[in-house]
């Protein structure tokens, strides 16, 4: 399924990403589709100039096409903070709880598989990117069968099942830390490093560490125009509490129970997931008197770009991006974003790591760096108006120097041109693969 690479032919390339179930999964894809037809995007991202960064296609057009899992979450996402286009195909766990299950799988994968097969024969896809979820598995299985250049992105430290698969089927690899290695069994490169190598047909490059891919707009925005989205007054800190994509009930329990002793000193966003556990956060709000009322910003969810005005201008709406850039302090769930959202910002956080996933790693990384401070889930189940979370909270909320050291020494983790770098990478599959 080989497409011309013809320097006159201007019609634009097209490129799948792939990912869905979680937010995690889709957010990271999105960042990269911003990525491939920004102005001086290529130019920002190769460190090391080569003759592949030079040639046609490399300055584009591309166009990309998000591929999900049909019923998944993803379709309303990429709807909501994109203008991609979207097709679903069939796709299911890779590992059954009892053996109808694994069957029924089984033939979803097969179904899925056949699926975007077809898709691909009439998209003419030129290479794809995977960021996570088993949808990603039909897909690359059917792109190793078509032979189209595919690349994981590991956004964890630790892989799970799904990636640990796609990363032997894929063309490249790349990944957030270089820490990953180890447990894909392969050795890391630096990026620069990778390019060059690359360039020179090296073929023992497979994983590359490029960073974790953000809306770019984390690096721009105003901060006090994020702070008057939420109504923040000047003179309080703000804390920011957020659960990942979904919420977290024991994070949501420990604030609510807190709120009346955190008031008084702060004013907290907090975006509880929509899990339903808006009902009794608004209803320990109530319950404050109105002073403190006023300074608690309940929300289930928050989008990534602000809502569009009848007369077509960004309203001051409140946005996750507004959220991280204005809070002074994160209290949160260690997934994968938060290798990313936080160094962009430079939020110094608590992080508690959702235990049956591998978000201990993540958390791990920022903890051994200066960067945040790590609090077991089970010790959130025992949260009192003296205990443990509350000390921490006032304490790095009061510390005023030990927060700002915290914040440097997240800020120098962030990679502001990660997007950018992986698109770059995606580009560089479909020459690799034009002048093998
Ligand atoms: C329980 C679970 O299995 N969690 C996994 C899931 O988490 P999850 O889907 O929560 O993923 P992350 O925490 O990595 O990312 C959440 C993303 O959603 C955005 N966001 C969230 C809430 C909101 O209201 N608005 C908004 O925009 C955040 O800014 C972030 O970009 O995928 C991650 C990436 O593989 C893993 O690291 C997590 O372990």
């Amino acid at each position: 399924m080989k497409r011309s690479l013809d320097p006159g032919a201007q019609s634009p390339l097209r490129v799948w990403l792939v990912g869905g179930g979680t937010g995690g999964h889709v957010y990271p894809a999105l960042a990269v589709a911003a990525a491939l037809n920004a102005p001086g995007a290529l130019s920002a991202a190769v460190e090391t100039p080569n003759r592949w960064e030079r040639a046609r296609p490399l300055d584009g057009p591309w166009s990309a096409l998000y591929v999900g899992s049909v019923g998944g979450m993803e379709a309303a996402l990429v709807a909501r903070e994109s203008a991609l286009p979207f097709q679903a195909i069939p796709a299911a766990a890779l590992r059954g709880r009892n053996l109808l299950t694994m069957v029924r799988n089984l033939a979803t994968l097969a179904r899925g598989t056949a699926a975007a097969h077809r898709l691909a024969e009439r998209d003419r896809p030129v290479a794809i990117l995977g960021t996570g979820g088993y949808v990603c598995v039909p897909v690359f299985l059917a792109a190793r069968l078509a032979g189209i250049p595919t690349m994981i992105y590991l956004p964890d430290v630790v892989p799970g099942l799904a990636v640990r698969f796609l990363a032997r089927l894929s063309s490249l690899v790349a990944c957030n830390v270089a820490d990953s290695g180890r447990y894909l069994g392969l050795e890391p490169f630096d990026y620069g490093e990778a390019i060059a190598r690359l360039n020179a047909h090296d073929r023992a490059v497979r994983l590359i560490v490029t960073g974790y891919p953000v809306r770019q707009e984390l690096f721009s925005a105003d901060r006090q125009a994020c702070r008057a989205a939420f109504g923040l007054c000047d003179d309080l800190p703000t804390l920011l509490v957020a659960g990942g994509s979904r919420g977290s009930r024991s994070i949501n329990r420990a604030i609510a129970a807190l709120l009346p002793v955190l008031l008084p000193f702060m004013e907290i966003i907090h975006v509880c997931g929509r899990e339903g556990d808006v009902t009794f956060l608004r209803a320990a709000m109530q319950e404050l008197p109105e002073t403190l009322q006023k300074r608690y910003h309940l929300f289930e969810y928050l989008h990534g770009v602000p809502e569009m005005l009848t007369n077509g201008a960004m309203s001051p709406a409140p946005t996750m991006v507004a959220a991280l850039v204005a809070a002074d302090l994160a209290i949160c769930r260690s997934g994968a974003s938060t290798l990313g959202e936080l160094p962009a910002v430079g939020l110094p956080a608590l992080l508690v790591p959702y235990p049956y996933v591998h978000q201990d790693e993540n958390a791990d990384y920022l903890v051994q760096r200066g960067a945040a401070v790590k609090i077991s889930d089970a010790a959130l189940a025992r949260t009192t108006e003296d205990g443990l979370l509350f000390r921490e909270i006032s304490r790095l909320i009061h510390r005023w120097d030990e927060r700002c050291a915290m914040a440097e020494r997240m800020r120098a983790l962030a990679q502001p041109d990660a997007a950018r770098r992986l698109a770059f990478l995606l580009q560089t599959l479909v020459i690799r693969r034009h002048t093998a």
